[in-house]
């Protein structure tokens, strides 16, 4: 990889905090993932890397620093270009699954088509967006036969995690922001889901920014680093 290929995740000079006179959440001089990348960071309970996510993601505004996803200014541009940046090109799987709880399984996997032709049209070397969505699911072992039109709100929070996912990777975002999509999953199949992800990043070429406490996930990812090293905030409890 190039350190001049546009970086998947460019950060410089951030100072990030909810409210003016409030103390930052984040203070990171400079941060990077590369395109491709998978990288995983680790950090206490409240340490901010949810905050970090939704920076990245454009959810939360920035007064200070440089952001950049995929190129897109994230701290400057208008919020239309953010929501279109992340819409066509990020694929996000929140801490809260923002899964629409009426919806059936298989729309809300779909969604991501709905809002972008060109994601849609990513899926058609898997036979389009609901064939793409069933085999993600099949993958993530959420039978689709089973479950494809069961409303999301009956499902258990690992099976909504698993739904969030398949959401995040359909149409082969070129960026996947990753807040705790394990928390609620036993040992065996996180270690399958993790696999899962990274084999779909890897086969997309997409970089992965996966954030979670559980610093033993460590191993499978590219680079792993703490938040507390780049952090200089350094909020948090003690792990
Ligand atoms: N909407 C908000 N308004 C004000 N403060 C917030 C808000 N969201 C988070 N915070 C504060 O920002 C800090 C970082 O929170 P964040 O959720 O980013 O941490 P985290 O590392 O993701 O935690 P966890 O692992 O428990 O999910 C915490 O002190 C939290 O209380």
């Amino acid at each position: 990889m190039t350190q001049s290929a546009t970086p998947a995740v460019l950060i410089e000079d951030l100072r990030f905090a909810y409210a003016r006179k409030s103390p930052p959440v984040l203070d990171i001089a400079q941060f990077r993932v590369d395109p491709g990348e998978r990288v995983f960071l680790r950090g206490a309970s409240g340490s901010g890397k949810s905050t970090l996510l939704g920076v990245i993601a454009g959810i939360l505004d920035v007064s200070h620093g440089r952001i950049e996803a995929l190129g897109t200014d994230m701290a400057h541009a208008d919020a239309a270009t953010r929501d279109q940046t992340r819409a066509e090109r990020l694929g996000v799987i929140f801490q809260m699954f923002n899964l629409l709880p009426y919806l059936p399984v298989g729309e809300n996997v779909m969604l991501p088509c709905r809002f972008s032709a060109g994601r849609a049209r990513a899926t058609k070397v898997n036979g389009g967006p609901a064939a793409d969505a069933r085999r993600l699911l099949s993958r993530l072992e959420l039978d689709p036969a089973e479950y494809w039109n069961a409303a999301s709100r009956s499902l258990s929070v690992g099976q909504q995690q698993r739904v969030a996912a398949a959401r995040a990777l359909i149409g082969q975002p070129s960026l996947i922001l990753a807040d705790e999509p394990t928390s609620a999953l036993d040992t065996d199949r996180r270690d399958r889901f993790i696999a899962l992800l990274l084999e779909e990043c890897a086969s997309s070429g997409a970089a992965l920014l996966f954030v979670s406490h559980d610093g033993g996930l460590a191993p499978h990812f590219d680079r792993a680093l703490d938040l507390s090293e780049i952090n200089r905030a350094g909020t948090g409890e003690t792990a």
